[in-house]
């Protein structure tokens, strides 16, 4: 049995695209893991699974795995690959989706020259709600204070569907984002663990961000980063509300816009990259290069 599938990426966060509407595959997290693999398999930052809906209101079901395997709420730089894949390949005619996911519902626009917006919902910032269990819970105003392996960081939570800590750095070039990242990203605190954006306000319209990944490690872009990072410099005063936000990547940069009360709107680039086919059992993928127009 061969498994189409698809190479995207949104500003360099990449992710293979499957198809399981009109294919059938049985998804392990070891079949996952070695598909995520950059030397073994294909390799991806997510796998991102379109699915039937179980539900009468949306179009699909929307599905994310990190590259270890683990199956995650919410990927926003996927989602907007997700409206361009689902239009390619023809699976849907609209230019307005609803897919349902592990965290809700979302709603993707896709305009005619490969940019989607999204809207993302509205963040939360309870610590129940990322979830988020300091042992003892020091607070300046929404600034919590926590002992990462002996070292006191201080960090903002907001959970946009997924979890996320929020560091302010002064310049994300010389941030400790692999040894502070890895460490906060399974920190005891984060029971569910978390991703962590390492953000630097340049004015109150730019940002730059680098993002450590849950169940990935630094990516070159995090959607649902970029968005807990704008709300958070909204929050706290830094960045404009209701305003037109550049939330700048490794991969490039994304249009966020938020005013508390309502949801975050992101908008953003796709891009095709190939596509393959692959035997589950051996993963002997073979790919072409000729993405769908
Ligand atoms: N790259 C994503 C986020 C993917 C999920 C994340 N690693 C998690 O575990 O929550 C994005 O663009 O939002």
């Amino acid at each position: 049995m061969l498994i189409e599938f698809t190479k995207m990426h949104g500003l360099g966060n990449d992710f293979m695209v499957i198809d399981l509407v009109t294919q059938r595959l049985e998804l392990t997290k070891e079949l996952i893991s070695l598909l995520g693999d950059r030397h073994m398999g294909i390799g991806f930052d997510q796998l991102l699974v379109v699915e039937p809906p179980m539900r009468p209101d949306v179009d699909f079901r929307y599905r994310i795995f990190n590259s270890d395997g683990s199956e995650v709420e919410q990927c926003g730089n996927g989602a907007r690959c997700f409206a361009r894949f689902v239009q390619a390949r023809k699976l849907s005619f609209k230019q307005r989706i609803r897919v349902e996911t592990k965290s809700g519902i979302l709603t993707l626009t896709t305009d005619n020259y490969g940019w989607v917006e999204v809207d993302m919902g509205k963040p939360r910032f309870e610590p129940d709600e990322i979830p988020f269990t300091p042992k003892a819970i020091t607070k300046i105003q929404n600034a919590y204070h926590l002992d990462v392996e002996g070292t006191p960081v201080q960090l903002y939570v907001a959970n946009m569907g997924n979890p996320h800590a929020v560091i302010k750095v002064d310049d994300i070039l010389t941030a400790d984002v692999e040894t502070l990242g890895k460490a906060i990203e399974s920190h005891p605190a984060f029971p569910e663990r978390v991703n962590v954006g390492f953000v630097q306000v340049m004015n109150q319209r730019h940002i730059r961000l680098r993002v450590y990944e849950r169940g990935v490690g630094e990516t070159q872009a995090c959607g649902t980063g970029a968005c807990a990072a704008v709300a958070t410099g909204i929050r706290e005063g830094w960045l404009d509300e209701g305003e037109e936000i550049r939330a700048q990547l490794y991969g490039g940069s994304l249009l966020i816009r938020w005013s508390p009360g309502y949801s975050v709107m992101m908008t953003g680039p796709t891009a095709f990259v190939y596509e393959g086919i692959f035997s589950p059992d051996g993963i002997m993928a073979q790919a072409g290069l000729k993405p769908p127009a």
